[in-house]
């Protein structure tokens, strides 16, 4: 059996590639990084160690591939392949989708590719750029046999620090959940992977719980000067603030998915431990990365926080708090954060937020996340 995984990262290497390769796929990465690729053809194996845990994983039957100078390979392995996974980041989708949409053309069987990336219908969104960039005539046979099944995403990948390019220290925790009624053909057999009917309450769990209270210790972490998430959960005032909005989004989810109050502060106590593991360094710079997307419509801050207003009908005060925040946020090393303060001078931090995240003009959003920005003035 054979997998293609685009993006030999983080989460390609500490997650996806894994469970793969544990499966029984020859897994081969595809990534634009010269250096991870040719590390990975000489090596033909890496190691995972659990954060915490006196434990290490071995990962083999692996082999590399550089999207932009290989391209024919990288087609003619996805004509061929049992399973494609993805974990390059929302803004790359549009990026591999022609090298995609050529080796799905070139098809004669079923296949699946899972979009594994932290938003709200990754593969949807992945087969949309596709079928936009095919050729016309390559529509046909896309559509015929390649299913974009959604997928939720869960484990905590930091920056890696190690002398060696593959190693990769994991948290043990992972969670890695796959809408059924999208596959195509066969269903995938890993172990790790949970198939189910309706993804939405899952990704929307995951998202608004893991990846609003990751953002809200980023974005206050780095406020108050913190420069991991360990450090920003050791101080009592941003791991306050944190549950705060983990209470609003949590109050939003269990209104629409009829969790009960337990089961969700369950889910929200394992959250908090996970990200005070002691062994675990994770730089507030990578979580808040990206803020822009992060701050857009349908992402971990604003869609609960709309949603709060639209389903508790009250102000959503700690989630605004951890929108100015967001908006504060600079980092010269991060492209989208230095956009965002571009914008923020040109528009004003209000200005900024409603196009960033296409709010109307008068939107009770704008009116929340004033007050707290003058409670950080
Ligand atoms: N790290 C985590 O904790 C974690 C957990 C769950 C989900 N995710 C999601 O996984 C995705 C990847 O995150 P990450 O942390 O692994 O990031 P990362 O930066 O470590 O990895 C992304 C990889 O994609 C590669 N890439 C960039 N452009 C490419 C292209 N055109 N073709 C092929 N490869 C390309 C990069 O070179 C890099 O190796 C994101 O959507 C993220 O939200 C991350
Ligand atoms: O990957 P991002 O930029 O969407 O979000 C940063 C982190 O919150 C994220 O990578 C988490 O570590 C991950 O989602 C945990 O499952």
């Amino acid at each position: 059996m054979r997998a293609v995984h685009f993006g030999a990262g983080n989460i390609g290497r500490g997650f996806i590639g894994a469970l793969l390769t544990k499966a029984g796929y020859q897994t081969t990465f595809v990534d634009v990084n010269d250096a991870l690729i040719d590390e990975i053809n000489e090596q033909g194996r890496y190691q995972i160690e659990l954060a915490g845990e006196n434990e290490s994983i071995q990962v083999s039957n692996i082999s590399g591939l550089n999207s932009a100078k290989q391209k024919e390979a990288v087609v003619d392995a996805l004509a061929q392949a049992d399973i494609i996974t993805t974990a390059v980041g929302p803004n790359i989708l549009s990026i591999i989708a022609p090298l995609l949409a050529e080796g799905l053309a070139n098809r004669s069987t079923p296949v699946n590719v899972i979009a594994c990336e932290n938003m709200i219908g990754g593969s949807e969104q992945l087969k949309n750029h596709v079928l936009e960039q095919a050729k016309s005539e390559q529509k046909e046979n896309i559509l015929a046999l390649a299913g974009f099944p959604n997928a939720a995403v869960d484990r905590i990948v930091p920056d890696q620090t190690h002398d060696d390019l593959l190693t990769v220290k994991v948290e043990p925790y992972f969670e890695w959940v796959v809408e059924k009624t999208a596959i195509k053909g066969d269903q995938p057999e890993v172990e790790g992977m949970t198939l189910v009917d309706d993804l939405t309450p899952y990704i929307e769990r995951k998202l608004f719980t893991v990846n609003t209270g990751h953002a809200a210790a980023a974005y206050l972490g780095n406020y108050y000067g913190h420069e991991t998430i360990k450090e920003a959960m050791e101080d009592s005032n941003v791991l306050s603030k944190m549950q705060g909005a983990l209470q609003e989004s949590g109050a939003v989810l269990i209104k629409k998915y009829g969790f009960t109050e337990a089961q969700h502060q369950q889910y929200i106590d394992t959250i908090i431990q996970r990200f005070q593991n002691p062994d675990l360094s994770d730089l507030v710079t990578r979580v808040g990365r990206a803020p822009i997307r992060k701050l857009g419509p349908k992402d971990r801050l604003v869609r609960p926080a709309v949603e709060y207003l639209e389903w508790v009908k009250e102000t959503p005060e700690h989630l605004a708090e951890v929108i100015a925040a967001a908006l504060l946020y600079k980092n010269q090393d991060d492209a989208e954060a230095a956009e965002l303060q571009a914008l923020v001078e040109k528009e004003g931090a209000l200005g900024a937020l409603q196009q960033v995240a296409d709010l109307s003009e008068n939107h009770p959003l704008l009116t929340a996340v004033d007050e707290q920005l003058k409670s950080f003035a």
